[in-house]
């Protein structure tokens, strides 16, 4: 369960040593009594470029930068505190998008519309993250009829994709000097170009939050997270890390729904009683389809041991949390989707990490469990749901630094006749 490869701890010859953890036991093993030694990020060129040097919460090294921004975002941004703050904030924007998925059905034949999934959940949840970070709501109009999203997001989702190839552990640009030399493929010019203009999308956000601080329109608890860091001075950039995990999660949950008819049934019927059900069926769609499956990549900075193994100062670990999770020696049938292996505690001593564990685990869990729960929750109690053509949802799974579904979720949503009345009034 410990796979090596690699020589040479740094890049420079297109290699790299790497220590890879597939098992619950290592795992445990990597982020307790060498989970100091394993705190620090190896820094890949495409890295660099993107995190301000090394500069960002996530890429930055061990030490006490670090810990002074990891304190800021715990407490001062993502703490539970100021996620129940927010709360408000993205029911607002699922109930704009339930409105708008209300509207679609009612002009659509037959009263149940085809709704491209991937495409609302990424909008919706970056519309939360814009909202929560910067308040662009006043930007944007409801006239907009078709997306979820405003001006602001817009333009940032444009740089987001055009980062988002560049990212993962398997980006030869990284590994090959000479690629990086010439600027094979162009690399270098996009991420520089797209980092240039997330810095002027940033700028704006900071001067409209001071303008708005100016003409006091700031109120206490409500404040925006770039107002909180800007009275602490401490402005870093959070959006990246949230948007694709937690929208990508969602998807993979309503895609296990569409073809689990029973369970979605199960989960209306519970929600209708007591809301706040759909907890097993994120644990699940989280076992099954961890956004993050090797986690963000850890680096060590001494000598160690591993499952006994001497493990060199500078290796990088990745860790196989896909793998953990569909361990047959801890899950039974672990490839079949059952959400009530979570009822009643029934799964715990079990190892489930889809945030990491250790010092560098997820910050921002409570966030993304809420906005999932408030998302995925909202969707089942207000619609029925059909597969498209009753054709079962390709379940295939995509490359990369979160696990997308290859063929984008699409499915057909019909109001629920009990719900008409409140639904009419959203
Ligand atoms: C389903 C949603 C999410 C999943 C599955 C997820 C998962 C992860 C994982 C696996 C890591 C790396 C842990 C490690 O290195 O061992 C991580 C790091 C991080 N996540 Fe998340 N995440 C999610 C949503 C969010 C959200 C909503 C935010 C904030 C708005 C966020 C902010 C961060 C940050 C800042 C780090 C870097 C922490 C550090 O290096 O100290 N994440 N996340």
């Amino acid at each position: 369960r410990v796979g090596a490869g690699g020589k040479g701890g740094n890049n420079g010859k297109g290699s790299r040593r790497a220590v890879v953890v597939s098992s619950p036991e290592l795992a445990k093993e990597c982020f307790t009594e060498n989970d100091v030694v394993f705190a620090n990020r190896p820094l890949f060129p495409s890295q660099r470029i993107l995190s301000f040097d090394g500069a960002s919460l996530s890429m930055a090294s061990y030490g006490s930068y670090w810990r002074n921004l990891r304190r800021v975002a715990a407490v001062q941004v993502l703490s539970a505190h100021r996620v129940a703050c927010m709360s408000p904030v993205i029911s607002g924007e699922v109930r704009a998008m339930v409105r708008r998925m209300n509207r679609a059905a009612a002009a659509a034949d037959g009263g149940a519309a085809r709704v491209q999934m991937k495409r609302r959940l990424f909008e919706l949840s970056l519309s939360v993250l814009m909202e929560t970070i910067a308040r662009t709501k006043t930007s944007r109009t409801e006239a907009n009829a078709d997306s979820d999203m405003s001006p602001e997001a817009h333009e940032f989702k444009q740089i987001v994709d055009d980062v988002v190839p560049h990212l993962g552990t398997a980006n030869l640009w990284d590994y090959l000097p000479v690629l990086r030399w010439f600027d094979v493929f162009g690399v270098m010019k996009k991420l520089v170009n797209a980092v240039n203009r997330r810095e002027v999308f940033l700028r704006r956000l900071i001067d409209a939050e001071r303008l708005r601080e100016n003409g006091g329109g700031n109120d206490g608890e409500k404040k925006s997270v770039i107002a909180v860091l800007l009275s602490l001075q401490k402005m870093k950039n959070l959006f990246g890390a949230g948007t694709e995990t937690t929208s990508t999660t969602t998807e993979w949950a309503m895609a296990l729904l569409l073809n689990h008819p029973e369970a979605l049934k199960k989960a209306q019927a519970e929600i209708d009683t007591a809301v706040g059900t759909s907890r097993c069926i994120i644990n699940e769609t989280l076992r099954l389809y961890p956004a993050a499956p090797l986690l963000l990549p850890h680096e060590s900075s001494a000598d160690c041991k591993v499952g006994g193994y001497d493990v060199p100062r500078g290796t990088m670990l990745l860790v196989n949390v896909y793998a953990i999770h569909r361990d047959p020696a801890v899950w039974e049938d672990p490839g079949e989707f059952r959400p009530e292996r979570f009822e009643d505690g029934k799964a715990e001593g079990r190892l489930l990490m889809p945030f990491g564990m250790g010092r560098r685990k997820c910050p921002g869990e409570t966030l993304a469990l809420r906005t999932i729960g408030l998302v995925l929750g909202t969707l089942i109690q207000c619609f029925d749901w059909d597969r498209v053509d009753g054709v079962e949802v390709d379940m295939t799974e995509g490359g990369g630094l979160t696990i997308p579904m290859t063929v984008p979720l699409e499915a057909m949503c019909r109001p629920r006749a009990a719900l008409h009345g409140v639904l009419q009034e959203l």
